[in-house]
This record gives structure tokens, sequence and C-alpha cells, in this order.
């Protein structure tokens, strides 16, 4: 029997590891993991780990960047060569460049009505700083949207087959929100926000995605993992070691008293991804958000909420993610053609000085 083909982006460390860990756990003898991974030594470890507790398991590697355009076509085009199906595909990479806590707004919303939807959202209290790429694109909507996109489009042929359906499930965030994201800066040029944005964006294109590809049998839906302690989150409190994170643990099951997002461990953090892997794809919402939810007295469950968007801007964003996609493949061929023209201008130098001595 053919097996399932399982991909996972950003899988050697956080929630993707664990994600990766809880599907081998359910269904080890089935499965065909990929895991795609932009630091290869990196990744070889997270293999390492996941074959010493699963040893006949099979998981395979793939070099992947998603915030390199060039990188996303190579990695599928490998994917296409070894796989003849795709029926899981986990966009779960994602960046949070150079965060800035804003000590005086949690202070103010610690003691505000809000202080919960603070804890569930992070809203308002961390903005970022973001660069850009050398496709010249802005680094967190490179990395967190754009490349996910790419390869979602370039693996259409295994995504989509007649007669079998297929999934795309998106690690989106609680901070999504809709104040943070503009038509008009897709790449969230001019705030602060651009974590939310990309988040928020990604929201949008599933929502377009499902439109567009449920015919084909391929279906997209997203979820937030809630608070997990993980590299992305140490990252906020840089001059706080990660050992003085676990110190603040039951301070944090206190919190998930009052909020069931603090999920806190990668593990935990996994379950939606986990639960939607289990569903079957035509039953699901969507415009709902898997949520991934720990109770006060730390039980995990899945629940869908629904989002705060609208299928008119789903369409708009869809539409200009294809006109960006048609502006970096233009790009991307006459920089190849220059370099074959260099290449044999290059060579024919030599011969053509010959001649002139
Ligand atoms: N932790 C949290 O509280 C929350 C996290 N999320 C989302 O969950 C997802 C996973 O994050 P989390 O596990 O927390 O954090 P981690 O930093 O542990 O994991 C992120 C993963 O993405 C990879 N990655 C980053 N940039 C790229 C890139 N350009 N190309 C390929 N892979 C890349 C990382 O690789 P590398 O090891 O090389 O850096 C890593 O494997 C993210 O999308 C994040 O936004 C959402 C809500 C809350
Ligand atoms: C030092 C204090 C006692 C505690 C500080 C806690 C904050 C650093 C966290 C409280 C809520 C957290 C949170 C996130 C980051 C860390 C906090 C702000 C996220 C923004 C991380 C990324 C996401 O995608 C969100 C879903 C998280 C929401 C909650």
């Amino acid at each position: 029997k053919m097996k399932t083909v399982v991909l996972v982006t950003g899988a050697n460390s956080g929630i993707g590891l664990a994600l990766c860990e809880r599907l081998l756990s359910e269904a080890a003898e089935g499965l065909q993991l990929c895991l795609a991974c932009r630091n290869m030594q990196r990744a070889r470890a997270a293999r390492q780990s996941l074959l010493a507790s699963h040893p006949s398991a099979q998981v395979d590697l793939l070099q992947l960047d998603t915030s390199s355009i060039s990188s996303v076509i190579n990695a599928a085009q490998e994917v296409k060569l070894k796989y003849e199906r795709l029926d899981y595909l986990y966009l779960n990479a994602g960046i949070m460049p150079n965060p800035r806590f804003d000590v005086k707004a949690f202070f103010r919303g610690l003691f505000s009505s809000g202080v919960t939807t603070m804890f569930a959202t992070g809203g308002g209290i961390i903005t970022q700083w973001d660069g850009v790429t050398p496709d010249g694109l802005r680094e967190v909507f490179a990395t967190n949207l754009f490349g996910h996109f790419l390869l979602v489009r370039e693996l259409e042929p295994v995504l989509c087959r007649a007669g079998q359906t297929s999934q795309l499930i998106w690690t989106s965030s609680n901070n999504a929100h809709r104040s943070a994201f503009s038509l008009e800066d897709l790449q969230h040029q001019k705030g602060t926000q651009p974590y939310s944005s990309s988040k928020y964006a990604s929201d949008l294109l599933s929502l377009a995605l499902n439109i567009h590809y449920n015919n084909q049998g391929l279906y997209s839906s997203v979820i937030c993992p809630g608070f997990v302690m993980t590299n992305l989150t140490y990252g906020i409190l840089p001059t706080m070691p990660a050992f003085l994170w676990t110190l603040l643990l039951p301070i944090f099951w206190l919190i998930r008293v009052f909020t069931n997002t603090f999920t806190l461990t990668p593990y935990s953090g996994a379950e939606a991804l986990l639960w939607l892997f289990k569903q079957r794809p035509e039953t699901l919402d969507p415009y709902a958000k898997y949520h991934s939810l720990t109770s006060g007295l730390g039980n995990n469950y899945t629940q869908p909420r629904k989002m705060d968007i609208d299928l008119e801007t789903a369409e708009l964003v869809y539409g200009k993610l294809l006109e960006l996609e048609s502006q970096m493949r233009n790009k991307l061929e006459k920089k190849k053609t220059t370099e074959i023209q260099k290449k044999s201008a290059g060579s024919e130098q030599p011969s053509y000085l010959k001649q002139n001595i």
C-alpha cells in the first residue's frame, strides 16, 4: 500500500518537530515524512531524534529556505521527482525577527480589561523590525507567506490528483490582526507589525486557496498553536536565557487558568495540527481557525473559531500574490539568461582575443 506523504516546513525545531514526533507516534508505519528545513545540519539532528524514538520510520530531508524564490523552486522540483503524491503539506516555517517587547504597553495591558486578550494574542505589546531578502522582498512576508504560496503553486501537480484529496495546513497565529494588514502594503514595508500582517495574510490566502482549489481536491486550513515556548518566543526577551523562561512556568500555569491559549509546550501547540491530520477536509470550515488549547488542568483540545476575514479581501490578496509570483518568475528568468550570456561571453573571449593577436 502506498504510504501517506507528509511534508512539514520548519520541521527541525519547535512546533514543527513536535508535530513530526506526534505524527510518527500515531501512524509511523503508514507515513512517509519529509522534513523541509533551511539548515541541513539542524535537519539531520531532527531526523536523528525522530528515528531514536521511531527506528523504523521513513524520514526524508529536503533543503528549503522559504525566504528564497530559487530555493523554493528547486525544493519543489525535488519533491516532484521523489514523490508522485503529497497528501499533507504543513506550511509551518515562520520567523519573528528583532522583536521588541513594549514593557510599558504590557503593564498598561496587565491592569486593563483587555488583559486576557493581551495574553492570548500578544496584541500591542510586541513589534518587529524587518529586513529585506536577496530577492528584494520583505523577510517576514517572504518567509512566512510568499515562499509558502510559491511552494503550493509549484507543487500543484502532486497536490491536485483526480479522485484524491490533499490538505494544506498553515501555522497561523492569534496574533494575526486586520489592523496590521493593508492591501496596499502587502509586504508590510511601512508598519512595525510584519509578523501580524503576514499571519493575517495567510488566513486570507487560505480562504482564497479553498475557493480556487477545492474543485481539484485540495483543501486549506489554518491553525493557531497558542503561546508556545520555542526559539521564536525566546527571541522576544533576548536578554533572558531560555532556562529563565522555564522558571516563569508556574506563572504561565496560573495564567492558563484564565486563558486556554497558553499551550506552552511544542507538543501541546501541535494539537490542532495533528487534529486536522485526522479530519476529512470536506468537513472543515474555510472561515475557521483551528486553535490548539490547553485547559487549566492541562488537557489539550482543538477548537474552531471564526476568523475576521472576508471573501472579497481574500480574492484581492490572491490576485496580488499571483501578480508578484509572475514578477518574481520573470526576474529569475532574466537573471538566468544574463548568467548564461555572461558565461558564454567569458568562454568566447580568449579565442576572440587570440584572433586579434
Ligand atoms: N511559539 C509560539 O508561541 C507561536 C508560534 N507560531 C508559529 O508557529 C510556527 C513555528 O514556530 P515555532 O515552532 O514557535 O518556532 P521555531 O523557531 O522553533 O520554529 C520555526 C521553524 O521555522 C524554520 N524557519 C525559519 N525561517 C525559515 C526559512 N526561511 N526557511 C525554512 N525554514 C525556516 C526554523 O528553522 P531554523 O531552526 O533554521 O531557524 C524552524 O525550524 C511559526 O510559523 C510561528 O509563527 C504561531 C503562534 C504562536
Ligand atoms: C515576563 C512576564 C512575567 C511575562 C511576559 C510574557 C510575554 C512575553 C508573553 C505573554 C503573551 C505571549 C504571547 C506571545 C509572545 C510572548 C508573550 C507576549 C505571542 C505573540 C508569540 C507569537 C504568537 O504568534 C502569539 C500567538 C503569541 C501570543 C501570546
